[in-house]
């Protein structure tokens, strides 16, 4: 592990002084240079042609009406050139920024979905969230920086294998779909990837590798050997490893900044033509797959789909050599549910693997598990599409109790593909005891998160006597809302946090971000919005949306 690099950085923005005397930024001033990010960008077959600024900067000449300091800066350029007195001008350093994106659940489909079945599934309030530090230009590493795992390490830009990803033949471009992971790209990466926590037990040593692999894998692909020095920081709401997508949010959150900084992405901005900004969330959405595909091996996207684009999904994919057909779920009801963590570990690699075996031994008996999932899913779809859930009267109960039963029966199936586990069979014993519910298991199974859908009419004593026993049994409650925003984007890393333009706001440093204690710490500091109850947006933050909702 490399770690002598200084990690201050010129890339700090500028303005007036808060009390303490820390650099506050004028949000104008930051703006400004944020209008440089609504730019829309041209297919023009490259990579490159923003990895060679020499600043470090993620700022391209604006097309909105309102001057941006590029505009400026590229106005004086050729008055200068015109003269004959070339010279290049120095632009500011691009300040940190942040992105950010959801954990999901999948609500029907889990493990189907892999096999060209259909899945529901809708983004949680649970995130990652990444900060971006450039590094002034007298840097030539780019470290990974990733809290939950404990991973810190640092490579040397100069070392790592540009020439075989930059090979005419492997060359990929920010746009293209990238399907499956190149072997030989794989093993030109491994050496750098085997450099991390060599001598740590075999389960963290995998967890920290994978997540290395995942932003290597893109680095290399979508950068450039004059790629700037960065550190990348990450801490994420959502726990690891427990079915919620945090795989999914952690390639989101790689594939976003790092297309961010080759300026191949506009936006997102309040004004932005809904094509356009599902144009955004498909580009990151592809390459966090291929981040996916370094963890999990054979992921169906369902994952990363749900934490690009957030709200709530049918997805499907039957050729993985084509896009996945994704119906997004405008209406998707606000479900009471009870999100529970087993605390079991698991890998989701593992899980999936597990349901390929049986497909092989068992193939006609799993194909037909495999198709009933499918049935579940859809006539949830269906069920979604035309009862009203807020409709107190009878009837709905009536149908609450339908789609309740459709939890019970998919986890019954799931159970038959044999990726349950007993504790996650003890949350749903325990739900059905207290008679609260339908229970499933979410995500991969072998441990992770189970889902119950509460009946209308559960008791709060009854509850609360459930949620004593889940706590006595060291099962973890989470309190989650459905269907929120997908990736987001604060830049530069400042929160208003209601200050005006001249008193500038609160800049998001490394430090401070280090520092932030548990989930609340996180969201207090950069969340987007926070759990239930905390629907209050954080200025600052944007987000590219589907269909403009
Ligand atoms: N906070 C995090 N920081 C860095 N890497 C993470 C983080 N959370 C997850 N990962 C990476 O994702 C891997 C866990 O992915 P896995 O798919 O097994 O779980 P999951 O995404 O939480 O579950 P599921 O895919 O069932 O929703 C870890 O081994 C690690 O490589
Ligand atoms: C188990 C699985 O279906 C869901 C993991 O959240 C795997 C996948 O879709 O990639």
């Amino acid at each position: 592990m490399q770690n002598g690099h200084s990690r201050k950085t010129n890339g700090s923005v500028r303005g007036s002084k808060s009390k303490n005397n820390k650099p506050r930024a004028t949000v104008s001033e930051l703006q400004a240079r944020f209008a440089a990010i609504n730019t829309t960008t041209t297919d023009n077959n490259s990579n490159d042609d923003s990895t060679d600024t020499s600043d470090g900067s993620i700022l391209t000449p604006s097309t909105t009406s309102a001057p941006s300091p590029n505009a400026i800066n590229s106005s004086s350029i050729s008055s200068k050139m015109s003269h004959g007195h070339a010279r290049k001008a120095s632009s500011p350093m691009a300040p940190p920024f942040m992105v950010s994106a959801p954990g999901k659940v999948i609500v029907f489909g889990e493990h189907a979905v892999v096999h060209g079945k259909a899945a529901l599934a809708a983004a949680i309030s649970l995130r990652s969230y990444l900060l971006v530090t450039t590094l002034s230009k007298s840097h030539r590493t780019v470290t990974l920086n990733f809290r939950d795992i404990g991973l810190d390490h640092t490579w040397d830009i100069d070392k790592l294998p540009w020439d075989v990803f930059q090979h005419p033949s492997k060359k990929k471009m920010y746009y293209d779909l990238v399907t499956e992971l190149d072997p030989e790209l794989l093993e030109a990466m491994q050496p750098h990837v085997a450099a991390v926590s060599p001598d740590e037990a075999e389960d963290l040593r995998k967890i920290r590798q994978s997540s290395a692999a995942a932003f290597l894998y893109l680095f290399l692909s979508l950068g450039s050997p004059n790629a700037h020095a960065a550190v990348y920081t990450l801490r994420s709401t959502i726990p690891p490893g427990a079915g919620l997508g945090s795989s999914a949010s952690v390639c989101v959150c790689i594939s976003s900044a790092l297309l961010l900084q080759i300026r191949t992405l506009a936006g997102p901005h309040p004004d932005q033509p809904p094509q356009e900004a599902e144009v955004q969330i498909e580009r990151i959405n592809r390459w966090a797959f291929v981040g996916e595909m370094c963890i999990h091996g054979n992921p169906s996207g369902v994952d990363n789909t749900v934490s690009a684009g957030g709200k709530a999904v049918l997805f499907r994919r039957d050729d993985y050599s084509k896009p996945p057909t994704v119906k997004s779920l405008h209406d998707f009801p606000e479900l009471p549910l009870l999100l529970v963590n087993t605390n079991q570990p698991r890998s989701t690699k593992t899980e999936v693997a597990k349901v390929g075996r049986m497909r092989e031994t068992h193939s006609r008996v799993t194909e037909a598990i495999l198709n009933s999932i499918d049935q579940v899913t859809l006539s949830a779809n269906e069920m979604i599409s035309t009862m009203d859930f807020d409709d107190e009267d009878d009837d709905s109960n009536e149908a609450l109790e339908n789609f309740g039963a459709l939890f019970r029966i998919n986890h019954g199936l799931l159970v038959s593909l044999g990726v349950s586990h007993p504790r996650l069979e003890r949350i749903r014993e325990l739900v059905d005891y207290a008679n609260i519910g339908w229970t499933k298991l979410t995500g991969a199974g072998g441990g992770g998160c189970a889902i119950t859908l509460l009946r209308p009419n559960a008791s709060a004593p009854t509850l609360r006597k459930l949620e004593q026993k889940l706590d006595s049994e060291n099962f973890q409650r989470f309190e989650t809302t459905l269907g929120g925003d997908g990736v987001g984007v604060l830049y530069p890393a400042v929160l208003r946090n209601g200050t005006t333009d001249e008193e500038g706001g609160e800049e998001i440093d490394q430090q401070k971000f280090e520092n932030a204690v548990g989930n609340d710490g996180i969201e207090q500091l950069v969340g987007v919005g926070g759990g239930v109850n905390k629907t209050k947006k954080r200025e600052g933050w944007k987000f590219w949306r589907i269909g403009g909702r």
